[in-house]
């Protein structure tokens, strides 16, 4: 997958923070949100881009390695969560509707048909193999799970979004992520390897031998991205990359949900290292290798409120503060229109 992607405007960076401190506060005095204007206005290249509304990518793929017994659900799940998402009932659903996003479930690889016409069929093939006995999936069907991402986040945002989520549903995929996290970093997989939806203590060293067995058996090399994401990745994973590289060639904002999302970024820089320019860290997941995710992708999460769920619920929740953000630049008076005193000489300098 070749994306190009321009970068991002640094004088609008800086004519959004002369801007922003002129604004009828003390410099700084609004932390995050101000830097998150900031770096909106570099993304999109206009000082008061618009966020709303959100277009939210739900990817859904099984995976072979379930089989192996690293999820504390059944593989099945993963079918039953697609229809509750079709029906509205799950947490991607509830806060959907509350930040008025777009939402759209993409099936890119679940085992099993499914049967309702509300999820976008885009089945690059019925699950992967168990990466612990062989290689997931082919390098083509890899760049093909890529191409279902990227044209559908290229068709959400023709229909409107201006910023973009990218959430998953797949049994099994802290394990895949896990994986190919263990790849780019150099931390060992016990501090990588975490829960998922809930396994107990005993399982957990389980997972990752099963992980250790599949890195020794493939020796996935992260340095050529298809070939490391047939070996040991997911199709939804894959989807989520091709997503992200859609977005950031649009100059649409990417707020990143937890730690299958942020795996998914790290997978999509491989393939172009800017594509991380237009990325927001959302949150902070409770899964331990979403913080060793966030760190090498250099960002720093907006909320860290115990979550762990994925499905892009992470990033919907975060998304009001990018709507907060918009609001200080559009809404608010400057020191000048309100005719109020600025700082005197030892007032501090905005940043
Ligand atoms: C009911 C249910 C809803 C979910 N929604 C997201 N996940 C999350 O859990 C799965 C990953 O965890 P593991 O690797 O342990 O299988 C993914 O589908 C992820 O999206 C869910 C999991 C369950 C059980
Ligand atoms: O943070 C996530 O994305 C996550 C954590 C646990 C289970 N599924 C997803």
């Amino acid at each position: 997958m070749n994306a190009s992607i321009p970068p991002i405007r640094r004088e609008m960076v800086e004519q959004a923070r002369d801007y922003i401190n002129q604004l009828t506060k003390p410099p700084g005095s609004l932390g995050r949100l101000e830097e998150v204007a900031a770096a909106l206005s570099g993304m999109t290249g206009e000082l008061l881009p618009r966020v709303t509304p959100p277009g939210v990518l739900v990817f859904a793929a099984d995976h072979g390695v379930a089989e192996e017994g690293v999820s504390a659900y059944p593989a099945e799940v993963t079918a039953q969560m697609v229809y509750n998402f079709a029906n509205g009932g799950a947490a991607i659903n509830a806060f959907s509707r509350q930040i008025g996003a777009l939402l759209q479930v993409i099936d890119v690889g679940v085992a099993v048909p499914i049967a309702d016409e509300r999820v976008i069929q885009k089945k690059v093939r019925p699950g992967t193999n168990n990466f612990a006995k062989t290689e997931a999936m082919t390098p083509s069907e890899a760049e093909q799970a890529l191409y279902v991402g990227y044209e559908q986040a290229a068709s959400i945002i023709e229909q409107g979004a201006r910023t973009l989520i990218v959430g998953e549903m797949g049994i099994g995929n802290t394990t895949v992520a896990s994986a190919l996290l263990a790849t780019l970093s150099e931390e060992p997989l016990e501090r990588i390897v975490g829960k998922g939806s809930g396994i107990q203590e005993e399982m957990l060293a389980h997972k990752r031998d099963v992980i250790r067995r599949a890195l020794l058996l493939h020796r996935p090399d992260p340095a050529k991205p298809l070939e490391w994401l047939s070996k040991i990745g997911g199709l939804e994973i894959a989807a989520m990359a091709g997503a992200m590289l859609a977005a950031a060639e649009r100059r649409i904002p990417i707020l990143l949900d937890g730690f299958i999302c942020t795996v998914a970024a790290l997978v999509a820089r491989q393939f172009a290292v800017n594509v991380t320019d237009y990325m927001i860290a959302g949150h902070r997941s409770q899964e331990p290798g979403h913080s060793i995710a966030l760190r090498l992708l250099e960002k720093d999460p907006l909320l860290d409120l115990g979550m762990r769920l994925g499905e892009g619920s992470g990033a919907a929740v975060a998304f009001p503060l990018l709507i907060s953000a918009m609001a200080m630049v559009n809404e608010m008076a400057t020191f000048a229109s309100a005719g109020i005193s600025t700082a005197n000489a030892k007032g501090e300098k905005g940043r």
